[in-house]
């Protein structure tokens, strides 16, 4: 059945949070080891932090009583051993973390790969190039960053608060509540500042998938931009984007600085208060020793960073969970086509193709095509005409199955193809589009991607059937010169030429050419005619052709109009039944000779 129109974000409630299990778990699988060893390096860090205060006891009474020669020197063995082992603990923990977190990036962008690439023809219509753009870079980092803070917060910066909190409670346990008294004002502060940075964070994501897109059209449309001076529009629309995001990176620098004031401030008081209260002793017990007062304030003091970062972990923990989620969204998007579970290898005889009542419409639209029954036969050419909008490239598109028909079957030799793979039926197909899409590489990698384990020698000739070795010769590198991105290095004759190369080169059961000479001079088109009808010679041949010239010698001629076949036959038929054949015909051949009859 069709699904050409469920591209629905998949937002179920508590998906986000789900989301987060879900990375980690991912995460742990193929990153575990590096993560067991961070989480191990972290354990030692935290250890030594807390050690560090604890030992401040040990330190300054020993430089109060220096007498004691034997103690000074274990104390400083003991410093300099807590320093070398929380520095080689902080080196295993960033280079463990770090490569764990490549690994997430270069895991997470090869799934959202392998995704998109199984998406329908449909998902990439639907979905603009800069928002994928954006999804995948941005995604996959924020994904790793996700995880770390989570690892860092929840396993260093929580161990190294427990064990500073433990410390000042042995120091000084009444002390100790007093100063995190405070601590629950904080949280209430934070959890007030999220709800901000939610909506920063989409907006600001907006602007900078705006910002892509300004970019990607500037780059393809810079001729349109440059015929109808656009540089204005363009640049007030990149001025525009570029204004947003900045303005909502200002406001998250200052939502995420705003807990900075508040937690020095709160911090300042706390230390004041301790200061103030061991100096009037309220604890009236034992007499407290410059060492104990000392780690007491250390382990204070050090507490302010894990403590401030766990504070602002939520704050982090959005903008990050928003970023990756929208990477999870995209692997999460229903196909917008896919295999049937049993699909079977389809295996041609004839390579006859029928429609059976075919109808079908794009997304909720009005319907492209209606009750078509079409037969092109094995080895034969059939040409489909009609006026621009008639349904002709769906025909195409629904051949090659880039849409499921909304009701009716496709047929090839009798099966089928919604129960086929995608792969066995579009091994049987070659394709030559009006527009050639060229990878930047050579032209022999260009013309070879249709049969990727083709000989040099293969390429050529298919080359020389298109009539394009002759050009491809004269350029500087030959065969192996670049054609640059999307081929703009070549003339618009030379890519279709490159493309029936392609076709030559495939030798595919079932041939569609949809406007396969409009690129051509009428001396190309010569060539290429002639060039085709070898390569069509028994395939299932189907042509678009808006010029008639092209197609007048097809066994069958579909005439259509409004997504219905108007009438059918061969072109001598259809002229002598003075339709809608007859009526493009002399629309065309009466211009041809017009035009002919012009002085030169
Ligand atoms: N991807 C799409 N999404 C929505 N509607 C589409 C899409 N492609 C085509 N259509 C619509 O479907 C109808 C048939 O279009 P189709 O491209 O099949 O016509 P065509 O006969 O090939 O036209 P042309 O000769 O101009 O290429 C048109 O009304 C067109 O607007």
């Amino acid at each position: 059945m069709a699904e050409n129109s469920n591209v629905a974000p998949a937002s179920k409630p508590g998906w986000k949070d789900g989301m987060i299990f879900r990375l980690l778990k991912m995460g742990m699988k193929r990153q575990g080891k590096y993560y067991a060893l961070g989480v191990v390096a972290m354990i030692a860090v935290a250890s030594m932090s807390a050690l560090t205060a604890w030992s401040m006891q040990a330190i300054v009474d020993t430089m109060t009583d220096p007498g004691n020669r034997g103690r000074v020197a274990a104390v400083s063995l003991m410093v300099i051993a807590i320093f070398a082992i929380k520095g080689f603990a902080t080196y295993v923990q960033s280079v463990s973390m770090a490569r764990a977190g490549n690994g997430i990036v270069a895991q997470q962008q090869r799934r959202v790969y392998d995704r998109l690439l199984k998406q329908g023809v449909d998902f990439f219509n639907l979905t603009e190039s800069s928002d994928l753009l954006m999804r995948v870079t941005h995604g996959a980092n924020a994904a790793r960053g996700l995880i770390d803070l989570i690892v860092t917060s929840m396993v260093r910066d929580l161990l190294t608060l427990i064990g500073l909190v433990a410390v000042m409670f042995y120091q000084q346990p009444v002390l100790s509540i007093t100063s995190i008294i405070l601590a629950p004002l904080i949280f209430l502060g934070i959890r007030l500042i999220l709800g901000f940075v939610r909506a920063i964070m989409s907006q600001q994501m907006a602007g900078m998938a705006e910002i892509l897109k300004v970019l990607q059209e500037t780059s393809t449309g810079i001729r349109v931009i440059k015929i109808f001076s656009l540089e204005k529009v363009m640049n007030a629309r990149m001025e525009k984007a570029v204004g947003e995001v900045e303005k909502r990176a200002n406001s998250m620098v200052r939502l995420e600085a705003i807990t900075s004031p508040m937690m020095e401030t709160l911090s300042g008081m706390a230390i004041a208060g301790v200061v103030w209260l061991s100096a009037v002793n309220i604890t009236g017990g034992e007499p407290t020793t410059a060492g104990q007062l000392m780690s007491f304030v250390t382990a204070l003091l050090m507490a302010y960073e894990p403590a401030k970062r766990l504070s602002r972990m939520r704050v982090s923990l959005e903008g990050l969970k928003m970023g990756a989620s929208m990477l999870f969204e995209l692997v999460d998007r229903d196909l917008t086509i896919r295999e049937s579970r049993d699909a079977k290898a389809l295996k041609l005889t004839e390579g006859a193709v029928r429609f059976e009542d075919v109808s079908f419409a794009y997304g909720s639209g009005e319907k492209a095509v209606s009750g078509l029954n079409l037969e092109f036969e094995g080895g034969k050419t059939t040409a489909l005409v009609g006026e621009s909008g008639a349904g002709k490239s769906t025909i195409i598109n629904l051949l090659m199955r880039f849409y499921d028909p909304t009701s009716g079957r496709v047929l090839f030799d009798g099966t089928d193809i919604a129960g086929v793979t995608f792969d066995s039926l579009r091994s049987q197909m070659s394709f030559v589009g009006q527009d050639t899409f060229l990878f930047s590489s050579s032209v022999m990698e260009n013309i070879r991607c249709s049969r990727p384990e083709a000989s040099d020698e293969e390429v050529m000739e298919a080359a020389r059937a298109a009539h394009a070795h002759e050009f491809i010769e004269k350029m500087p590198q030959g065969y192996q010169t670049p054609v640059g991105e999307n081929g703009t290095f070549l003339s618009g004759g030379q890519r279709q030429r490159l493309a029936i190369a392609r076709a030559f080169l495939r030798r595919a059961r079932v041939l569609l050419l949809d406007e396969a000479t409009s690129a051509l001079d009428s001396v190309s088109e010569g060539f290429v005619k002639e060039g085709l009808a070898r390569v069509s010679e028994g395939a299932t041949t189907i042509v678009i052709a808006h010029r008639l010239s092209t197609i007048l010698e097809a066994d069958r001629i579909y005439v259509l109009g409004q997504g219905q076949v108007l009438e059918y036959g061969t072109a001598a038929e259809l002229l002598a039944r003075n339709g809608a054949f007859r009526r493009l015909y002399d629309q065309q051949f009466g211009g041809v000779e017009r035009a002919e009859r012009l002085p030169e």
